[in-house]
């Protein structure tokens, strides 16, 4: 069998091959970006007025002037004055250009204004206090938001700021999510005594949603031929299916032969690992990519988000979430040799540490466990004593 890592590297060399598209600003929030956004004019792109006060020339200020009579205002959006006279003054606004001759702002909480004359009150004003010079954050031409990046808030804004009224990013994939099992039925069916309701899919559809991505909902029997007309259907228009159930190794489980039969290439089927060993993934020619999860709804969790997600995320440009360390709250036994993916509660504490407090709970199929957990936490399959105070990497559930 293959271990957590090996699997895990397979599902990122089969990346969806995921076109660019251009979309309106608007639309963007989410979408992750697959052009740099370039600066159009330096930041800021005059020096600029950075409190409400006077702009005075500072040498007359260091040569002992403390009077300048006012001249005049000068406010934002409107076009550069001119200081014609260095023992005189303009009243300047935050967001205003620096008026031409003019060094330095002394703000209005530092000077006082009688009879058309400002009279400054500190003795330790600096040259060229209050001004925000051209060009101190950002030059003409320099990468503001590069390809690869989540377009969130502070992007659209700088986005905005550079007049892109459009931006090029990474098409979503067409994604097909399928419970199976002659057992679910839908939410709001009453289930029969052998009866329950899917689950899994709604997970799905949520985690999913998170990455901006809706997905189109299916059921299909435990019925083979049922499985084999509905899956080359879901083909010709989506670019990944996942699937939940069916894939380990029951009498009803046809999955993995349905797979086959339709000719999409298994790259593996079962891993090293507790919970979520059926695991099976495949790709076709065309470069559509399939996951076939086992049903268990504690080990579809950890599916959708050890392989899952990662996959979507690489596929969509975005880099590797970064890695989350916490520590045992308690010493953990676990003999076989798998991979442990334990459920923890993780708390945060006044030192600075995080720890992960293990989640008893009854296996995969323990539906309550998800609500309390945060995370799964990777156990490796080399050892079987994980003691107290170790750190290991966790997997976030939320
Ligand atoms: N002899 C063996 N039996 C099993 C093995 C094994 O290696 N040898 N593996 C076990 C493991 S591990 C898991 S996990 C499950 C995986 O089973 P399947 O992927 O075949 O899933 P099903 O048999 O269809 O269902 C299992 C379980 O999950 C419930 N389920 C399925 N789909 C949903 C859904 N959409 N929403 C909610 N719940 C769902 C289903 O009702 C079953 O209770 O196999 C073990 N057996
Ligand atoms: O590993 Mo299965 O995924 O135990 O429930
Ligand atoms: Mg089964």
């Amino acid at each position: 069998m293959l271990s957590v890592a090996e699997a895990f590297a397979i599902t990122q060399q089969h990346l969806l091959r995921l076109p660019t598209e251009s979309v309106s600003l608007a639309a963007a929030t989410g979408r992750v970006l697959q052009e740099p956004v370039l600066a159009d004019r330096d930041f800021p792109p005059f020096d600029r007025v950075s409190m409400d006060g006077i702009a005075i020339r500072y040498e007359h200020y260091a040569g002992g002037a403390r009077q300048f009579r006012i001249a005049g205002a000068q406010f934002a959006g409107q076009p550069q004055q001119t200081l014609t006279d260095e023992t005189i003054c303009l009243e300047a606004m935050t967001g205003a250009m620096l008026p031409a001759q003019a060094d330095t702002v002394v703000r209005y909480e530092d000077v006082t204004i009688a009879d058309g004359q400002a009279t400054i009150l500190i003795d330790d004003l600096q040259p060229g206090q209050n001004v925000h010079h051209r060009a101190t954050d950002r030059r003409a031409g320099d990468e503001l938001i590069s390809a690869g990046m989540l377009l969130g808030p502070s992007e659209i804004a700088v986005a905005a700021s550079v007049g892109r009224a459009s931006v090029v990013v990474s098409t979503l994939p067409r994604v097909a999510l399928i419970s199976t099992g002659d057992e679910l039925v839908g939410l709001t069916e009453t289930p029969l005594p052998y009866q329950i309701r899917r689950s899994n899919t709604y997970m799905l559809r949520a985690a999913l949603l998170s990455l901006g991505i809706t997905a189109t909902l299916h059921h299909i029997a435990d019925d083979e031929l049922a499985l084999e007309d509905i899956l080359t259907d879901l083909l010709t228009n989506h670019d990944l299916l996942i699937l939940s159930g069916g894939v380990s190794a029951g009498k009803a489980d046809f999955v993995p032969d349905v797979l086959a039969r339709l000719g999409i290439q298994k790259h593996f089927h079962k891993v090293d690992q507790r919970p979520g060993k059926p695991l099976w993934f495949g790709a076709t020619e065309a470069g559509q990519a399939v996951f076939a999860l086992p049903g268990n709804p504690v080990s579809t969790v950890l599916c959708a988000c050890r392989y899952v997600m990662p996959f979507l995320r690489a596929s969509l440009g975005l880099p590797a979430e970064r890695p989350h360390y916490a520590q045992l709250a308690r010493t953990i036994l676990f003999d076989p040799a798998l991979t442990y993916f334990l459920p923890v509660r993780l708390s945060s504490e006044p030192d600075g540490r995080t720890i992960a407090h293990p989640l008893p709970g009854s296996g995969s199929a323990d539906f309550a466990n998800l609500l309390d957990a945060d995370a799964f936490m990777e156990l490796p399959a080399d050892r079987s004593e994980f003691r107290s105070g170790e750190a290991f990497r966790v997997w976030m559930t939320r």
